[in-house]
């Protein structure tokens, strides 16, 4: 079986190399040059924890190859995956730009019969779109080669990509055509030994189905931080409100953690894509809008605790960051927090120390204001007024107290994650905030 997977990013990287890793001969292609001359170097273009030790194995093996060019490797494939980006248009709709230039490539190039399977999360609708631009390419081209599409999203998390992708929950497959299914399923049957479920849908169910996750799911955050604000207030403990609401089986206890809102590449996107599709079709998804406005408030909590605790003045006040990735195990910082609340630090005229284990290398393209990222977490609270926790990467569980509160001028701790043990801080000395634990009404 040879198969393409066309864009190598987060999704495309690690569908090719786990595709590659079951025996399969995978090709991917991406239009940007110096990412696949890096790939062709074993140079990995983003940080996913297990990704480069597969991508190794395989190019060694001769399994896994990058090329910029869909045209010269076309022959004799199964089934092209498109993994390209559907960023935020101007309005809020997912952009389709790069799907349908891929689309009329595909059209332009295909010899023989072969599956097209978008696996970038796009609208109902979009896998329509794709089939029009391969025929009219195909057309333009004076050609007539036998094609299906396919839609089939991907629920990998970041961070977590190697395992979701080779042990996954579901895999959701849309299709109208039983060749095409059959190709399918031959494709993921390899990873039947971990026991996932295949579920054959119609194509606009399977495209709706991805973004009814990622709205489920984020309204689940926005959810639990609106109860977290209430419970601040009247005194209740976020962290024993989740164990209590989790352990009912109908709720379940997992994404339900308050923090200071939810980032990344998908949520923020999909959430807007899926109210735009709603209010295009005469169907305002209001739920949405509430989801939307809850994490936007979120995202600046921590900031504005701080602020009231500094009595409203932050200037030249000396404040430590530790994590800036949008969460743990990853170098991503599309729409992570802490690029708002730096914004927002500085505006103020505090002076921000950072540490991140692994983004430091990507927060230059998304933080444009004066920072001091420091190479290690203790050098960042040298002089620190305040330390705030961004993001709960493991290395910050358990740090050395002691030193902690040695290199900070005020031992005052921000914990936008809910990691640490209030009881134990404040024993050792420390102020310490957290998101959902009202101090005002202890009994
Ligand atoms: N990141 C995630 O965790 C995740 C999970 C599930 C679904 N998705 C969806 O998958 C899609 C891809 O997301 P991503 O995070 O991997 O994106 P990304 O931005 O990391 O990567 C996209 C890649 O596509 C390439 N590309 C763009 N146009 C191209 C073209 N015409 N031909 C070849 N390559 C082209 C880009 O150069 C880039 O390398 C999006 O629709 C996203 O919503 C993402
Ligand atoms: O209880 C929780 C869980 C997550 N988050 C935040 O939610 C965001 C998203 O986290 P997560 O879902 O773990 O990461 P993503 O890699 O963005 O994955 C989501 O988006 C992907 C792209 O569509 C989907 O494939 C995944 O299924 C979906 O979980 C992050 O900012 C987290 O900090 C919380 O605040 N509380």
């Amino acid at each position: 079986m040879k198969i393409i997977v066309v864009g190598t990013g987060y999704v495309g990287l690690v569908t090719g190399a786990c595709l590659s890793d079951v025996g399969v001969e995978v090709v991917c292609v991406d239009v940007d040059q110096q990412k696949i001359e890096n790939l062709n170097r074993g140079i990995l273009p983003i940080y996913e924890p297990g990704l480069e030790e597969i991508v190794h194995r395989n190019a060694q093996k001769g399994r896994l190859t990058f090329t910029t060019s869909i045209k010269e490797n076309i022959a004799e494939t199964d089934a092209i995956f498109i993994a390209v980006g559907t960023p935020e248009g101007e309005d809020g709709s997912a952009d389709l730009k790069y799907v349908i230039a891929v689309a009329d490539e595909i059209g332009t190039y295909l010899e023989d019969y072969a599956v097209i399977i978008t696996k970038s999360t796009v609208p109902v609708g979009s896998s329509l779109k794709v089939k029009e631009a391969i025929a009219d390419s195909m057309k333009r081209n004076g050609k007539s080669i036998p094609f299906d599409v396919a839609s089939n999203p991907e629920f990998l998390k970041e961070g977590a990509a190697i395992s979701d992708f080779m042990s996954p929950d579901r895999i959701v497959v849309g299709v109208n055509s039983e060749r095409a299914g059959k190709v399918i399923e031959q494709i993921y049957k390899p990873f039947l030994l971990n026991g996932y479920r295949m579920i054959f849908m119609d194509i606009p169910s399977a495209e709706m189905t991805k973004y009814a996750a990622n709205a489920m799911l984020a309204t689940r955050i926005s959810f639990m931080n609106d109860i977290a604000n209430l419970c601040e207030i009247l005194g209740a403990d976020i962290n024993q409100v989740r164990n209590g609401i989790g352990s009912d089986p109908r709720i379940g206890n997992k994404f339900l953690y308050a923090g200071i809102g939810y980032g990344g590449a998908c949520f923020p996107k999909d959430v807007k894509a899926l109210m735009k599709t709603g209010a295009d079709n005469g169907h305002p998804l209001r739920m949405l809008e509430v989801v939307e406005e809850v994490n936007n408030r979120q995202k600046l909590v921590l900031f504005h605790k701080l602020k009231n605790l500094m009595k409203g003045d932050l200037k030249d006040k000396k404040i430590a960051i530790w994590g800036l990735s949008f969460k743990p195990q990853t170098d991503d910082m599309r729409e992570a927090p802490s690029i708002l609340i730096i914004n927002e630090l500085i505006k103020e005229g505090a002076k921000v120390n950072a540490y991140d284990p692994v983004a430091i290398k990507e927060v230059h393209r998304y933080i444009t204001v004066p920072v001091n990222y420091t190479d290690d977490e203790y050098t960042a609270l040298e002089g620190a007024d305040a330390l705030l926790l961004l993001t709960e990467w493991r290395e910050f569980r358990l740090p050395d107290w002691g030193k902690v509160k040695e290199l900070m001028t005020n031992p005052l701790i921000l914990d936008g994650r809910n990691i640490y043990n209030e009881k134990e801080l404040e024993s050792l000395g420390f102020e310490y905030h957290c998101i959902g634990v009202g101090k005002a009404m202890k009994i």
